[in-house]
C-alpha cells in the first residue's frame, strides 16, 4: 500500500497526524490536528507555553497515543516506539548514562540493535566523528559541555539510522554560539542522510533558521494557527541567511503570530 502510494505520488508523507486529538483526563490538550510531513523535510514547531508541542512530539515518537484519529509514520499506525524514529530530548543531562564513556554510551544504540560486537567500534567512532567528538570517545559525560554532551545524545540517535528524527528543544539549555554550531552541524548531517525532522523550539529564529517549513500550534486545545513555507536557499549560513529579507519576512510573520497567541 506504501509502495503504491510512493510509486504513484512520489511523495507520501513520512509522518502524518490525521485529526488527531488527545485529552489529560477530561482536558483536551489537542483537538483534532491534521498534518503531513513529507520527506526528508525539517518541519519546526512552535507556539505559546503549554500548547502541546511537546505532546505532538511524542505521539509522533509512539510514546502517548491519541485518544481520537491516528498517527501513522511511514504509512503505519503508530501504536509505540519504533527504532527508525529517534527522540532527542533537551535536557541531555538526563538521557546519558554518566557511568558510561562518550562511546559507552554511543554503543548502546547499537547494542539495542543487535549490531554485533566486533563492528561497534567502527561505527562508534564515525558517529562520534560526524558530531564532531574525535578523540572524546573515553570521557565521561560529566568531563563534557553541555554542547558535548548533546553531541553525543545525537551520535546515539543516529546511531539508529532513524529515517525519523523528532527534536524536542534540543539546543535550549545551551549558550548561543555552541547553540549556532549544533545547528548547522544538524543541518549537514540531515542534509547528508536526508532523515525528515520534527524540531520543537521556543526560538522563533531557530525555527526559521532550520525548518523547511514552520507550524506554529495555538493553545487550548492545541492546533495550527499558522504554516509557513520557508524558501530560504541551503546551505543556510549563520551571518548570510538571517540577514536575508525573507528571513527577516518570516521572522516578523512568527513573532506576530505568538504575540496575537499569547495575548
Ligand atoms: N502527562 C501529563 N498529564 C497531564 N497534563 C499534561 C501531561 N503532559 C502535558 N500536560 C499538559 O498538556 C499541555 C501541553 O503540554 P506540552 O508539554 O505538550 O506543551 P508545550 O507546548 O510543549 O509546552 P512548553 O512550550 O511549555 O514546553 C500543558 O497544559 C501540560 O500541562
Amino acid at each position: 500500500m506504501m509502495q503504491t502510494q510512493l510509486q504513484q505520488g512520489g511523495s507520501a508523507p513520512v509522518i502524518s497526524f490525521d485529526r488527531v486529538t488527545l485529552a489529560f483526563g477530561d482536558r483536551t490538550v489537542i483537538n483534532e490536528l491534521s498534518l503531513d510531513v513529507a520527506g526528508g523535510q525539517i518541519v519546526c514547531i512552535i507556539g505559546p507555553s503549554g500548547c502541546g508541542k511537546t505532546t505532538a512530539l511524542r505521539m509522533a515518537g509512539g510514546l502517548i497515543r491519541p485518544n481520537g484519529g491516528s498517527v501513522r509514520l511511514l504509512g503505519e499506525t503508530l501504536t509505540a516506539p519504533r527504532r527508525d524514529v529517534a527522540i532527542v530530548f533537551q535536557d541531555y543531562g538526563k538521557a546519558l548514562l554518566p557511568w558510561r564513556t562518550a562511546a559507552a554510551n554511543v554503543s548502546l544504540a547499537l547494542e539495542a540493535a543487535g549490531v554485533p560486537r566486533s563492528e561497534r567500534p567502527a561505527r562508534i567512532r564515525l558517529l562520534l566523528a560526524k558530531v564532531g567528538l574525535t578523540g572524546h570517545e573515553d570521557k565521561y559525560p560529566t568531563e563534557m559541555s553541555g554542547g558535548m554532551q548533546q553531541r553525543i545524545q545525537i551520535a546515539r540517535c543516529l546511531a539508529q539510522e532513524p529515517a525519523v528524527l523528532l527534536m524536542d528543544e534540543p539546543f535550549g539549555a545551551l549558550d548561543a554560539m555552541t547553540r549556532q554550531g549544533l545547528q548547522d552541524e544538524m543541518l549537514s548531517i540531515v542534509a547528508e542522510t536526508g532523515t525528515t525532522v520534527f524540531f520543537v523550539t521556543h526560538d522563533l529564529e531557530e525555527a526559521v533558521y532550520l525548518g523547511d517549513r514552520v507550524i506554529g500550534l495555538l493553545a487550548n486545545p492545541g492546533r495550527i494557527g499558522i504554516d509557513l513555507s520557508v524558501d530560504l536557499p541551503r546551505p543556510r549560513n549563520q551571518l548570510e541567511t538571517r540577514e536575508m529579507p525573507e528571513f527577516l519576512r518570516l521572522r516578523r510573520q512568527l513573532f506576530d503570530f505568538i504575540e496575537k497567541a499569547e495575548g
